[in-house]
This record gives structure tokens, sequence and C-alpha cells, in this order.
């Protein structure tokens, strides 16, 4: 792996992105600053005969474990139609629930990347964003922000088109793990959950006939027909990856390791009451996992914020 350089200290802080993500969506009563609007279920992750050579971690051994599961439309406006452009990327949040209470999160996306290597820069991102509406004059700041920022551009303008169901996409948890096995090797990557359905996308044109619910609907009615299952797979880094910027999409020609099967099952029965009470956290890791890029503690100090503010 690349040598890491000294981590430039982080400068923000979990208020301050907080308030920097209301800044561009809004403050909505009770809703996360981000993916706002989502939906629960509950099912179960398989690790696969592979995971135990990457990680000691209690799930990824033999046993399968109940996981809760959050689907979510990537803005931070609870009302916001699931065929809005506003609404992707889309999230997926995995708890799984290990032995004795203890649970270990992945906070994942649809979309391979992220505008921003660090959260200083994704704050900059927003605040430009916010201060960049239709009547601010040009060049705006999001116009000065993107001109410096290609990865930034890349992501904004990337297409993006809305998925037939949350379970017709990849997911990807973008920022790099450290996992480390029983014989104390040590693997560094990143999490993808392929959709074993194939991904399959609507066209513009079907796009804008559907209901602005549609993905909740899909789902609801896809899981009575049988599971909807992802493999979770693992892109390892080569020695010349750089690990702490998710901003940089590593080739897909890395290796892949199967890491295990999340298959989804069911719909919580009361759905408002799980969202609100559900935190998720990109570092609640058991031993055999670790964070390998800064940002993930940054996100997971923010999160709580976010938490407090809608309870
Ligand atoms: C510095 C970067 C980031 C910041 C400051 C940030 C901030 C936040 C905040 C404040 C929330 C709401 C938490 C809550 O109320 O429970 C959230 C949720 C979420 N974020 Fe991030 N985030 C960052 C990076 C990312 C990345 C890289 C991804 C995808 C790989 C991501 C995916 C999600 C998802 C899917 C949720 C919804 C979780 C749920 O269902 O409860 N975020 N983020």
């Amino acid at each position: 792996q690349s040598a890491t350089p000294a981590t430039p200290v982080q400068k923000s802080t979990p208020t301050q992105l907080v308030d920097a993500l209301n800044g561009v969506f809004g403050k909505h009563p009770g809703a996360r600053a981000v993916h706002a609007k989502g939906i629960v279920l509950e099912g179960t992750f398989t690790p696969s005969a592979t995971a135990s050579s990457i990680s000691k971690a209690p799930h990824l051994q033999h046993d399968s474990v109940p996981v809760t599961v959050r689907f979510s439309d990537f803005a931070g406006i609870p009302t916001i139609p699931d065929n809005d452009g506003m609404a992707s990327p889309r999230g997926l949040a995995v708890k799984f629930h290990l032995a004795g209470g203890a649970a270990s999160d992945i906070v994942a996306h649809s979309f391979n990347g992220f505008p921003s290597a660090t959260a200083d820069d994704f704050r900059d991102l927003l605040i430009a964003l916010s201060q960049s509406g239709p009547t601010a004059p040009k060049p705006t700041p999001l116009d000065g922000y993107l001109a410096n920022h290609p990865a930034a551009k890349a992501f904004l303008t990337a297409p993006k088109p809305a998925p037939v169901s949350y379970g017709t996409l990849p997911f990807f948890g973008v920022n790099t793990f450290k996992f480390t096995n029983a014989a104390n090797a040590v693997t560094y990557g990143r999490y993808q959950f392929l959709p074993v359905a194939g991904e399959h996308y609507l066209s513009d044109a079907a796009t804008a006939k559907q209901a602005p619910a549609y993905l909740g609907t899909e789902i609801g009615e896809r899981i009575k027909h049988g599971p909807v299952k992802f493999k979770l797979v693992l892109q390892v880094a080569d020695a010349s990856d750089k690990l702490d910027d998710p901003s940089i999409t590593w080739p897909k020609t890395r290796r892949i390791v199967e890491l295990g099967t999340l298959s989804v099952t069911r719909l919580v029965a009361d759905n408002d009451a799980a969202q609100k009470q559900l935190l998720f956290l990109p570092n609640a890791l058991p031993a055999g996992i670790e964070p390998a890029d800064p940002m993930i503690d940054a996100r997971s100090a923010a999160y709580p914020v976010s938490f407090g503010r809608r309870q």
C-alpha cells in the first residue's frame, strides 16, 4: 500500500458538517440531515467461505447473523420524490446484529466514488452549493469550487439513472477499511453490494411516470416474492492505491473477494419508529475491521449530531 502521508488535521467539527448539510437541504424536523427519506427492512447476512480469510470479524466467519437494512434517497428532504434528480445517489445502510447485543454497520451509496477527498473538502462543497442557488450571480461559488475540484465536478455531472428497484442497484462503501484475519494478515479494501437480480434502471421517460414513493412500494412488493439479495464483496487495494481518498475510484481490474450474501426478507412494521431510532455508524466495527480513511471517523462523529437533532 502507498505510504500514507501524515494526515492533515481536520478543521470542520461534526456540528459544522451537519449545519453545512442543513444549508443545502434546509432543516426538516425529525429528519436525517441527508438521506432523509428511507425504508427499513430486515433479513440475514451469510458469510462466504472466503470471508474469514479477510477478517476475524465475527460476522465474517461461519454463521449467519440477523441484519437491519435501511434504503434511502440522497437528499436531506423527507418529502423528496423518488424520481427526482436529488434522490440519487441512493443509500444502503446495514446493521449486522452480533452476539451479546453488539452491532457493526456498513453505510454505502449507489455511486462508486465521492465528490470530496476529505470531510473539510466536503463541507466546502456543501457551503458552495448552498450559496449557488438560481439567483446567485455568475460565476457562482459552486462554479469556482468545481473549477478546482475535478472529482466533485465528475461526481455531480455523472449520470445517475433512477433504478427499477432498490434491489437492482449496486451500492459502494467508498471509504477504505483495514481487515485483519485470525493469522494477522492484513487486507485493505472497499465494500461493494452487488444486486443478485442484476442492475436495472429506468429510462428518463419511465422515470418521469413513476409515483413519488415508487421505490418503497416496489421493494415491499418484491420481497413478497422472495428475498432481495446482494453479494457483499471487497474490492482489494493495489499497492499503488491511495487508501484515504474516496474521491478516487479504483480501477475495475482490482481483485474482488466475496464476503457473503445479504438477504433482505421483510419490511419492519412500524417503519417511522424504526427509522427514528436507528443510527448507523461507519466506525461501529468489531475486532478485525478498522478505518483506513479518516473520513470514516469524521462521518461517525457527524451522524450522531444529526441523530440528536431528529429525536
Ligand atoms: C464527510 C463526509 C460525510 C458526512 C459529513 C456525512 C454526513 C451524514 C449525516 C449527518 C447523515 C445523517 C445521519 C443520521 O441522522 O442518522 C448521513 C447519513 C448517511 N450517509 Fe453520510 N456523510 C458523509 C459521507 C458519506 C459517504 C461517503 C457515504 C456513502 C458511502 C454516505 C452515505 C450515507 C447514507 C447511506 C446515510 C443514511 C444512513 C441511514 O440510513 O441512516 N455518507 N451522512
